[in-house]
């Protein structure tokens, strides 16, 4: 893990808690957190949320970004809009390291409804732990850049 590494989190009202979980985790790992909220547990919208944490990663501000909602499906689509982004959702750790030696995805989506807190911190050190492994895959990845928005 490179400790230089910049991550920005968010998550919409049903993940607030578990976006602060995560947030603590990882900084006790050595990550810049660039939290950018939402801080209150007000109800809100997760495309606005999703779309944020995906532009600080596309601009190249952060190398990474984890956002969570409830399923962690509506902010996944929403951060996939977002040019260059590749966020999958993930419920298990399998899943999350493959999502970046595969995929080479820049995003990580958890649900906070859909898995407790104990799996949500092994997605996510599955997530930074994994390496992309070129090759084929690279190919591959190239072939989802390519198709555009
Ligand atoms: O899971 C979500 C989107 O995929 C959101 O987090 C919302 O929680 C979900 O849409 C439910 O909304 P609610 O306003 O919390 O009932």
């Amino acid at each position: 893990m490179t400790a230089s590494k910049r991550i920005v989190l968010s998550s919409d009202h049903a993940a607030i808690e578990l976006r602060q979980a995560v947030a603590d985790h990882i900084a006790a790992q050595g990550w810049e957190i660039v939290d950018i909220g939402p801080k209150t547990p007000e109800s809100t919208h997760y495309p606005i949320h999703g779309k944020a944490a995906a532009q600080a990663v596309a601009s190249g501000d952060c190398h990474l970004g984890i956002v969570l909602c409830g399923t962690g499906q509506g902010i996944m689509m929403a951060a996939n809009k977002v040019p260059g982004i590749r966020c999958g959702v993930c419920s298990d750790a399998f899943s999350a390291r493959m999502i970046r030696a595969h995929n080479n995805a820049n995003m990580l989506s958890i649900g906070a409804r859909v898995v407790g807190e104990g799996q949500a911190l092994d997605i996510v050190d599955a997530f930074l732990e994994a390496e992309f492994e070129g090759g084929r895959h690279a190919t591959r990845v190239d072939m989802i850049e390519a198709q555009g928005d």
